[in-house]
């Protein structure tokens, strides 16, 4: 025993002798970086790598912008390059191509989500994962399957009536707001209205019944948009970096919008099932699941339904929405809504439109518009990430199952090799006669808006419908101008509209427009006709 006491004091001893302690200290400083600096997946050879730092990988030069500094890096290392962020490897697509055969071509292999420390372990527990980012197991595919059935063409077309109502709110506070078009508006709050009122109406039956000022509508915008950012790629250093999940408060503000978001989904469930009891509810999905016997979701599974329809539109939606409107009122904008009244007046000549666009979206140009909004604007810039459960081939590398893939949605989108000027805002390029030589835009996918392949979105036709009906609305109602004052103008290209680069949604920045009425009998007559058909919603 005394032995080995003085055999540890004379190890001790030695090495913080002066002649070994430097060489120690290096020693244990080597060993430290290099367990840190350890990837979850080793480096894939054959594949273009950026150099990085050790411990950060690439986070540093990454920085706040993630798509832009992957697009630039593109024009170095090429289409498809491998990073590191601090101890995950990401393989980065970045243009059009590669995102087609990455996604598409291999979509079978590309269709699980990795898990994220902030997100998935702070935010969420496993009740709380959204559809958008559960990995794929028989639970994501059952929840994916019932409510991909629920958002299906047909099962979407019957939600019209919603969207007609909520469309006809928004366009009526509008006016209100805008004191029949003498001042300058800020559209952000009705859209926001707009779409998460259309989620909780067909989800659970309950409309936001109040106006922009609605408790619930703030509480839910807010915290949605606060835990949009914690699922995001680029913002959560500590999803990387395990060492920095020790520090202290890291974890107070997800948790408490953990807290915030179960309260009101609760709330939600909780309104519906005493509805359902009293025999007074309105079908919804929600509903149709409580009340199916054969369903074969738990309670878990509805709530991660439930919670994925309503955080799923709230920032997408709203951010097109908003951005083409912006766009609209600018001088440039002022030609698009000419070329799109023309087709409308030409397509619905007794100016039903409002009643029409309810059951055909087939204004060809107004299609367009919503297509080259979802191209220009990539709300979500770096896609929802993927991770392959099978081996996938890109050249000569070999990318192992298990590696996290980051769609550039935004490199893709203005990919020059694929849209003819890219950074032109030109609903031509959609346009089957299109008036630009674009033929690759029109054909296939038109865009990776709304992701791609086997975790594509599955409420693209509702919120294609929700897109189209307001734009062909608001076009018909007002005429959209720029505002009186020069500091309301808004800000038009697709990073510098962001209030927050590092959010998973893009988050626009206030502005305000100016909203000629057109015709105000006309107007008067279709809210009144829209009010009257929706009464009983
Ligand atoms: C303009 C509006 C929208 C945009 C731009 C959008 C975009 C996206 C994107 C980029 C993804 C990831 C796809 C991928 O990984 O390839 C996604 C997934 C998803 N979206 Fe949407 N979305 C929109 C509206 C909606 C709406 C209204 C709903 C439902 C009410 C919805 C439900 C979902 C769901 C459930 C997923 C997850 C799919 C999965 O992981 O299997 N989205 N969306």
């Amino acid at each position: 025993m005394v032995e080995a006491q003085q055999q540890q004091q004379g190890i001790m001893a030695l090495l913080l002798s002066p002649t070994v302690l430097p060489f120690f200290l290096i020693a244990v400083i080597y060993t430290t970086i290099k367990l840190m600096d350890r990837t979850d997946v080793p480096k894939i050879k054959n594949l273009p790598e950026v150099p990085g730092w050790p411990i950060f990988g690439n986070l540093i030069q990454f920085g706040e912008n993630h798509a832009k500094i992957a697009h630039d890096l593109s024009k170095k290392y090429g289409p498809v390059f491998q990073v590191r962020l601090g101890n995950r490897r990401i393989v980065f697509a970045n243009t059009f191509d590669s995102v087609k055969n990455l996604w598409i071509t291999n979509q079978s292999a590309l269709i699980s989500r990795p898990t994220l420390h902030t997100f998935h372990t702070v935010v969420s527990s496993s009740e709380g994962f959204t559809i958008g980012t559960s990995p794929w197991d028989e639970s994501c595919k059952a929840r994916r399957k019932a409510a991909a059935t629920a958002l299906n063409k047909p099962a979407v077309q019957s939600y019209m009536p919603i969207i007609d109502y909520e469309s006809t709110k928004s366009i009526k506070e509008l006016l209100g707001d805008s004191k029949n078009g003498q001042i300058d508006v800020d559209p952000n709050a009705h859209f926001a209205r707009y779409a998460l009122s259309t989620s909780l109406t067909l989800n659970y039956g309950i409309k936001i019944e109040g106006n922009v000022d609605d408790k619930m509508l703030a509480e839910i915008t807010h915290v949605e948009r606060e835990i949009s950012n914690f699922r995001s790629t680029s913002n959560n250093w500590a999803d990387y970096i395990p060492l920095m999940r020790l520090k202290p408060g890291n974890n107070t503000k997800p948790l408490e919008y953990k807290k915030r978001r179960a309260s009101y989904m609760n709330q939600l469930l909780n309104m519906l099932k005493e509805r359902i009891d009293k025999g007074t509810d309105k079908p919804c999905i929600t509903g149709n699941v409580l009340k199916d016997p054969e369903a074969k979701l738990n309670h878990a599974e509805v709530m991660s339904i439930g919670l994925s329809m309503v955080s799923a539109g709230l920032d997408t939606v709203p951010g097109n929405l908003i951005m083409c409107i912006a766009y609209l009122s600018s001088p440039d904008g002022q030609e698009i809504q000419k070329r799109a009244l023309e087709e409308i007046n030409e397509r619905y000549p007794n100016n039903d439109s409002w009643e029409r666009c309810l059951h055909e979206d087939k204004c060809e140009y107004i299609t367009a518009l919503v297509k080259e909004t979802l191209r220009f604007w990539s709300v979500i810039p770096i896609c929802l990430p993927r991770v392959n459960t099978k081996d996938i081939q890109w050249g000569d590398a070999t990318i192992p199952a298990g590696t996290s893939f980051y769609m550039n949605a935004y490199g893709a989108h203005y990919d020059d090799s694929h849209f003819k000027n890219p950074y032109e805002f030109n609903p031509d390029r959609y346009l089957s006669d299109k008036s630009i030589d674009d033929a690759a835009a029109t054909r296939g996918t038109p865009h990776y808006g709304y992701g791609a392949g086997s975790r594509m979105c599955i409420g693209t036709h509702l919120a294609n419908r929700e897109l189209y009906t307001a734009f062909l609305r608001m076009i018909t109602a007002f005429e959209i101008v720029p505002p009186k004052d020069k500091k309301d103008q808004p800000v038009l290209d697709a990073f510098g509209c962001n209030k927050l680069l590092t959010s998973l949604t893009l988050n626009p920045k206030e502005f305000k427009v100016g909203l000629k009425i057109r015709d105000k009998a006309l107007l008067d007559q279709w809210i009144k006709e829209s009010e009257e058909r929706t009464k009983d919603l």
